[in-house]
This record gives C-alpha cells, sequence and structure tokens, in this order.
C-alpha cells in the first residue's frame, strides 16, 4: 500500500482560498497512491484561532467540494485533514473527513480532546464523542487528530474496533517536536499497529510547526520522516504486518480491561 503524508505549508502570507487551490493541486499529483493524508486545519492554521469562526464551513462547504473532485481526479482515499466546521446548530468542530477515490464522504471525525487549556480550540470548538473506523480496501483506519495523540486510551478504542492504521493529522508545534516523534511512536508499538502522522509545516499566529510528519510500524520503527518544510512524504507498507506482529508478539491479548475506571 502506498500513502502520500502531504506536510502543507501554512503561513499567514498565503490566502485560505489560495491555499485551498494549492493543496487541491498537490492531491492531483498523488494519482497512483492508495492514500493522501493533509494535516489538522490547514484552511486556518491550527493556531490561528481567530480564523475559526471566519473560515468554519458545513460539511459540504468550498473544502469538501475541492478535495472531493481532487480524490476523484486522483483516484486516492483521501483523508482531506481537518477544517473548522459549522454544524447546522452553530457550534464550530474540528473535523476531519475521508473521501473515496470516487469522491464520495467515506467517514467523519470530529477531534475529540480539544487542545488550548483555557483558550483556543478548548473553549471555541465543541468536542467530538464519537470513535470513528474507517474500511480501506487493504487495511482499516483509526482516526485521530494531532493532541489526540497524547490519550492513548482513544487508540486502544479504535483498535477494539477494528482499527490497523491510525491517521494522525496535527498542527504540531516545533517546541514540542520531541514528543510528537515519541507519542507516534508510542501509539504504534502499543496497539501494534501503522502510524500515518502528517503535520503541518510554516508558522502561524507566531507558532513555528514542527514538519517531520513520520509514519511508523507496528514494531515501532520509523519508515519515514519529513524534514520541516513543506514536502510530500511518501511511503510504501504492508498491512498484513500488523496482524503478523499481533501473532507472532501478543502483547494485546494480555490486556487487563477496566484499569482505568475508578477502583471501588
Ligand atoms: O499536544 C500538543 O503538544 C500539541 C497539540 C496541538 O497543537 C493541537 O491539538 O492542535
Amino acid at each position: 500500500m502506498r500513502a502520500s503524508l502531504l506536510q502543507v505549508a501554512v503561513n499567514e502570507g498565503e490566502s485560505v482560498e489560495s491555499r485551498r487551490r494549492r493543496v487541491a493541486g498537490m492531491v492531483r499529483e498523488q494519482a497512483g497512491a492508495d492514500l493522501v493524508v493533509l494535516p489538522e486545519l490547514w484552511t486556518t492554521g491550527a493556531f490561528a484561532y481567530e480564523g475559526f469562526g471566519r473560515e468554519a464551513e458545513p460539511l459540504d462547504g468550498p473544502t469538501h467540494e475541492a478535495l472531493a473532485e481532487a480524490a476523484s481526479d486522483a483516484g486516492v482515499w483521501l483523508h482531506a485533514g481537518s477544517v473548522p466546521e459549522r454544524a447546522p446548530d452553530g457550534t464550530l468542530y474540528n473535523t476531519s473527513l475521508v473521501l473515496s477515490p470516487s469522491g464520495e464522504t467515506a467517514a467523519v471525525y470530529r477531534k475529540i480532546h480539544r487542545f488550548g487549556f483555557d483558550k483556543g480550540e478548548a473553549v471555541l470548538m465543541g468536542a467530538g464523542d464519537a470513535l470513528v473506523t474507517v474500511r480501506l480496501p487493504h487495511t482499516t483506519l483509526g482516526l485521530a487528530t494531532c493532541y489526540d495523540l497524547r490519550f492513548p486510551e482513544l487508540f486502544r478504542g479504535l483498535v477494539d474496533a477494528g482499527a490497523e492504521t491510525f491517521v494522525v493529522p496535527a498542527g504540531w508545534p516545533e517546541r514540542r517536536r520531541s514528543h510528537w516523534t515519541l507519542l507516534a511512536r508510542a501509539r504504534a508499538v502499543e496497539n501494534q499497529a501503522f502510524v500515518l502522522a502528517c503535520g503541518t509545516a510554516g508558522t502561524h499566529a507566531g507558532i513555528p510547526q514542527a514538519g517531520h510528519s513520520i509514519v511508523v510500524d507496528p514494531w515501532g520503527e520509523v519508515l519515514a520522516e519529513a524534514g520541516p518544510g513543506e514536502q510530500v512524504l511518501t511511503v510504501d507498507f504492508d498491512p498484513k504486518t500488523v496482524a503478523g506482529t499481533r501473532e507472532r508478539f501478543p502483547a494485546l491479548k494480555d490486556r487487563v480491561l477496566g484499569l482505568d475506571r475508578p477502583h471501588r
């Protein structure tokens, strides 16, 4: 299976509309890949909070329209990263879409763990409450977004729902890059799954982005890692490795369930 992670540069000098056109063009260039992955909040920038309300769109908004066409032109599955979504009741969400090679919406994931503590996304957006997996011809994807990477119980839930390959779009800041790499490898090793983690490059709202998108195999080995700038990171991997690893080293079968609940 071939995946291309598009580590898009998100800088303030470029308008949302022009970035949308540019990214749709980058997706079209990935014909031949099985799966293309975009980062988190790449239209606005994950830290450009004032843009969330201004640029929020419904699920069938301009980003969906541009990317559904691009996915179908390229004939690829597309994890379209996330955009600020405005739900019919007015609530904003940090929402990811997965589009099929014919441009149909195959899955919608609203980020569960909002980042910012008492500001930014944590106060401006609502929280998703549903785990989402998507069956592709080669593997089952489990969806998570950026800060979700710090919450291993979410990934365990995705494994229980059948996930073999986690896709994690992000807008991770450079100052915590060591956490990004460590957590991506940890989620892969503990769940014996592939991790495709796609970040942004550039600087927005004064926050330099880490880049360094990364693909990790179920043994925790890094198959590919990007540099800091805009880059297409293409990797070939065999999703059957997941079943093989889980069979040869069956640690997941030794889980003791319920330890995350308070003692009685
Ligand atoms: O957890 C982190 O350090 C970064 C998270 C983040 O930037 C986000 O979720 O948007």
